[in-house]
């Protein structure tokens, strides 16, 4: 059972109301920068989901934390768009929960614990002022009081606004968390330095550095698919396994962001992080325990063993206008410099080195402007030994992180009936069609609820983070041109809108030994439901 040890909440919610404990103990959530995009799209309706599963303690109390003069119906109003979708799944069922039945779970009731505060981030006289109010107003009557900060907020601000609160706005009589976004830095020394500001003021028991691909369902389930399964345990090595691949694709540009995005690049955001993270649940050694410290060191001992990514081992590309002259390219974005090099493809490959797995690339590919939207890791196989049946195609494990959430096995059968042919087919766990299931929870409302339990296994360490960054900015150094010496710039070779990225990185990846199945397709038998979009 896939359970943390510490899990208070995964007790049946009639134990957990029932328990006089409960009800003399408050949680405040605070989200520094409500007002903006990543609170109102992501945080909000997380924390209003688990609201609506009855996830969230008896007693809680919720503060947008932001600098603007907002009323509380102006702030809610912003709010409303993402909640009403929340709502709009979740009806007027009653909640699954015996102890919570009696509450209605509607936008209204939730607003009912939500308020707005104003304040400047890194004010002591504001970190006082917000103090002063959570004990008087929502915490007083409280043997215990525990407090979240979710810094929704441009990483810039981070250090100043918790050197604020912590002296100042820190709960004396229960924890206190602190959930911060990535980007956390932009290369190693930059991630170094915010890192250093941020311990220098929290423990690292106290932070929680979201990576949302973390609270994903498949990338969740790696963990006992590999290690609950000795089935995979043998093959799991450069003994059977040829390649491996993780892609990420998306079939949206950058859609008004690329001002934003120019500075960072689909490297720094996506493949650094999501990627390197799948990357990792898939390579690291069996941990001792569940525990979120074995788990994180086992993650942390396979990244030291990955050297510095090679720039001949990595294909750029940036899109342009669709074939059809319909969709616009990156440089028609607006903010985008007219001269921008900044990749929104790349395919790299990296090699990890151990026994488990000298010799195997490890492929990475992610894009913007592809021709569709998903996110998977594809395990090959060698090649059957023995020619018995001709030459056949590999076995592949597939997971598939989105859409239609599942596992699959690519492997060869008899065709049914009088012929004596072999034919490839398939062992697919699909989650939607095997399992009872009309909702994924989405991932922020996965790590949200992580966050309250206190369970870290789905956050990133601060060693693991450095690791991360020591694989990659050697060759982000390359591309951005910083890297002097004879460092060859690295060519950013252009592609159509909704194609599948530059010729180039196809090549590669044959370079690396991956081939293509063809004239076989992996069909979902069932679309999946609202997910991990
Ligand atoms: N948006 C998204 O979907 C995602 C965002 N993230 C990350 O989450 C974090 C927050 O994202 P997002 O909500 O988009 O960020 P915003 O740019 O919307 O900033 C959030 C809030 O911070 C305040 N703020 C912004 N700039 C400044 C400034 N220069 N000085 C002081 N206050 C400022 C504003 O509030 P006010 O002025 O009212 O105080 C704003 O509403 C970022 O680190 C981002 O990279 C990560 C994944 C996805
Ligand atoms: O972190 C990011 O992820 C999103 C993709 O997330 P998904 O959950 O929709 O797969 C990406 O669009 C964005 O550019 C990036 O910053």
């Amino acid at each position: 059972h896939w359970q943390h040890p510490s899990h208070a909440l995964e007790q049946s919610d009639t134990q957990e109301l029932e328990n006089p404990a409960e009800s003399e103990e408050h949680t405040t959530f605070v989200v520094l920068g409500a007002s903006g995009d990543l609170a109102k799209k992501k945080t909000y309706p997380a924390l209003f989901s688990l609201f609506c599963e009855g996830r969230l303690p008896r007693n809680f109390t919720i503060v947008g934390y932001a600098r603007s003069d907002l009323s509380f119906d102006d702030f809610w109003e912003r709010l409303s768009p993402g909640l009403a979708k929340v709502s709009a799944f979740f009806g007027n069922r009653s909640a699954r929960h015996r102890g919570m039945s009696h509450i209605c779970l509607s936008p209204d009731t939730f607003r009912e614990r939500c308020s707005y505060f104003r304040g400047q981030y890194g004010s002591p006289d504001d970190a006082a002022r917000l103090d002063k109010l959570l004990q008087k107003e929502h915490e007083a009557k409280f043997a215990r009081a525990n407090r979240m900060y979710y810094l929704a907020l441009p990483p810039s601000l981070f250090a100043d606004a918790v050197r604020a609160l912590k002296p100042l706005a820190w709960s004396q009589k229960g924890w206190n968390r602190v959930v911060i976004e990535k980007p956390f830095g932009h290369d190693l020394p930059s991630s170094d330095k915010l890192a250093s500001e941020l311990m220098a003021v929290l423990e690292e028991k106290e932070t929680y550095r979201i990576d949302h691909y973390l609270g994903k369902e498949m990338v969740l389930d790696l963990i006992p698919l590999r290690f609950g399964n000795v089935a995979f345990t043998p093959i799991w090595s450069n003994h059977y396994i040829d390649s491996l691949r993780i892609t990420f694709k998306e079939n949206i540009g950058t859609e008004g962001r690329g001002g934003y995005f120019d500075k960072v690049g689909i490297i720094r955001d996506v493949m650094q992080n999501h990627l390197l993270q799948m990357l990792t649940l898939v390579a690291m050694e069996r941990p001792a325990s569940l525990l979120d410290e074995d788990i994180r060191d086992e993650k942390v001992k396979v990244l030291k063993q990955i050297g510095p990514i090679k720039t001949e081992h990595v294909v750029l590309g940036q899109y342009t206008r669709s074939e059809d002259g319909k969709t616009p390219g990156y440089k028609d974005d607006p903010g985008v410099p007219a001269d921008s090099q900044c990749p929104t493809f790349a395919t790299l490959v990296m090699f990890i080195n151990n026994e488990r797995w000298a010799g195997v690339p490890f492929i990475m590919k992610a894009g913007k402007a592809l021709e569709e939207r998903m996110a998977e890791v594809r395990i090959q196989l060698k090649d059957v030994p023995g020619g018995l049946f001709g030459e056949l195609a590999r076995n592949e494990l597939v997971i598939k992180v989105q859409p239609n959430e599942s596992v699959y096995l690519k492997i060869y059968g008899k065709q049914p009936g009088l012929s004596n042919e072999v034919v490839q087919t398939e062992l697919d766990l699909s989650l939607h069609d095997r399992f009872d299931i009309d909702r994924l929870p989405d991932a922020y409302e996965r790590l949200s609820l992580d966050c309250l339990n206190g369970d870290k296994r789905n956050f990133v360490r601060t060693d693991e983070l450095r690791e991360a960054w020591r694989i990659f900015t050697p060759m982000l150094h390359t591309i951005d041109g910083l890297a002097g010496g004879d460092a060859t710039p690295v060519t950013v070779h252009t592609y159509p809108f909704g194609s599948r990225g530059p010729p180039d990185s196809d090549a590669l990846v044959q370079h690396f030994g991956y081939k293509q199945t063809t004239g076989y397709t992996w069909k979902p038998k069932k679309k999946g439901g609202a997910g991990n979009e």
